[in-house]
């Protein structure tokens, strides 16, 4: 199969990231949400508005994507992904604010999955365009400009728990990704 992995919330740990940094600037105000209380893809959502600027200011910091840590397992499976003989891609969109986010989404593939696998970034703004048979996507709703060749199956986080269809995790990736029809309608 050609398998689409998206980087944020699926390989990158943008929910720690944000919430050690977070705290580090603002916890003596407004500490961090935990993980398991976060409801909206976007964390902006889940602040108050009073906060907007601080929250972004985060994500748009220099070191913030460089430095993310990796999620448990990921870099396991996404090993035993290629030895099964799968095609792998990270597909990826960067900010609209991409002076930092888009140099350090490749500085940290190249930092955690070594320099041959920079080769199989794709960084866009509109998923359904990009090829695949499986889109692993931590947003619940991965929309664009066409209907997708690919299946999309969600990356289990809490703040996508309302969202039906196929959940994954890096525990459970082997039975769910084994559900998937590829293009020429095998499994
Ligand atoms: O709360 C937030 C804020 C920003 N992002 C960013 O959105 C895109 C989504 O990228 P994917 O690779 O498709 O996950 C990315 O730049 C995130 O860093 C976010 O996910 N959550
Ligand atoms: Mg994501």
């Amino acid at each position: 199969m050609l398998i689409l992995l998206d980087q944020d919330g699926v390989l990158a740990d943008f929910e720690r990231g944000f919430h050690e940094a977070w705290d580090t600037r603002m916890g003596n105000l407004h500490p961090a949400l935990p993980l398991e209380q976060r409801r909206a893809f976007y964390v902006r959502d889940d602040y108050p508005d009073t906060y907007r600027n601080e929250v972004e200011a985060v994500y748009h910091a220099q070191g913030f994507y460089r430095d993310l840590p990796v999620i448990s397992g990921a870099i396991e499976a996404i090993q035993a992904l290629l030895e099964f003989g799968h095609d792998v891609r990270i597909c990826t969109s960067p900010l609209n604010q991409y002076r930092f986010c888009l140099p350090e989404k490749y500085e940290w593939v190249e930092r955690n999955l070594g320099p041959d696998f920079v080769h199989r970034m794709i960084v866009t703004k509109d998923k359904t365009v990009i090829l695949g048979d499986v889109l692993v996507d931590d947003k619940p709703s991965v929309t664009g400009t066409r209907t997708p060749a690919w299946q999309h199956v969600i990356f289990d986080q809490p703040y996508n728990r309302q969202a039906d269809g196929p959940r994954m995790t890096w525990e459970n990736w082997n039975a769910v990704l084994g559900t998937v029809r590829t293009f020429d309608g095998k499994h």
